[in-house]
């Protein structure tokens, strides 16, 4: 099966969230980059809500509801308040990720040898719910044998350390490293998604490592999406003025 492309909007989130209206919306970059071929949409409210918010889930479960076939991802930390929103909103998918409260962003994969009995619960607790479940893992064998027993369905491979080596040009032992990681979820029947850092200059090499069934990409994606859009917006702008001008 093709990858599918999840689009994570937390950082469409972050900048609606700068002048306090739904300006830019989450739904509507949501609807935009489902029309536009992505198979789902991501976010990742954290407990200080600086991005994405608890709010966004239940509407954009309502947008992609609308669009037979795509999915939404949750992502977060499993505690209380992210696993009451989730089992309200019912997702495609939800990722559970490590993250500490405060944490700027994600920087590591679950240590599954120390937390697996407390993912076991929260795996089953959500698949009661008909969400299907993945865990952020770094590419560490241990890690990944370690999986199964949770009951996850899916993990998802953190890819920040590929990205680091890809833009230093220095790839292909950590590339390696990643293939011979999701060579054991294959393996061992885990369903394997990846992401974190991914962008148009790296993902091409990194979907060379067979069996990846969903990259969620969101910061780089807003990045190229603003130098790609920017000149044009300003070319715009400038051609209006001198319209004016011309009156
Ligand atoms: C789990 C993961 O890698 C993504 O959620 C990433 O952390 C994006 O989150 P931020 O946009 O908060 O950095
Ligand atoms: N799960 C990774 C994700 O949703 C997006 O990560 P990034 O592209 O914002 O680094």
């Amino acid at each position: 099966m093709p990858t599918q492309l999840s689009v994570n909007l937390n950082k469409v989130a972050l900048i609606r969230n700068a002048r306090g209206r739904d300006y830019p919306s989450v739904v509507h970059f949501a609807e935009l980059a489902l029309s536009s071929g992505a198979h789902g949409v991501t976010i990742h409210p954290r407990p200080d809500q600086r991005h994405a918010r608890y709010a966004d889930v239940a509407a954009l479960k309502a947008v992609v509801a609308a669009h037979p076939g795509k999915e939404l991802n949750i992502e977060g930390y499993p505690d209380a308040r992210f696993l009451e929103v989730v089992l309200a909103a019912r997702p495609t998918q939800c990722t559970l990720v490590p993250d500490e409260p405060g944490q700027l962003t994600s920087d590591h994969g679950w240590d599954i040898l120390r937390h697996g009995g407390r993912l076991r619960e929260v795996v089953a607790l959500l698949q009661e719910a008909g969400i299907r479940v993945s865990l952020f893992v770094d590419p560490d064998p241990a890690q990944i044998a370690a999986a199964p027993a949770t009951g996850t369905n899916r993990v998802e491979l953190y890819t920040e350390s590929y990205a680091h080596a890809y833009a230093a040009g220095d790839w292909l032992a950590e590339w390696q490293r990643f293939a011979l990681a999701a060579r054991s979820a294959r393996e061992l029947g885990l369903g394997l998604n990846a992401g974190h850092d991914l962008n148009l200059d790296n993902l091409a090499n990194f979907l060379r490592i067979p069996g990846i069934a969903e990259v969620s990409i969101g910061h780089a994606l807003t990045v190229e999406a603003l130098e790609q859009g920017f000149a044009a917006t300003i070319r715009r702008y400038i051609a209006l003025m001198q319209a004016v001008d011309a009156e």
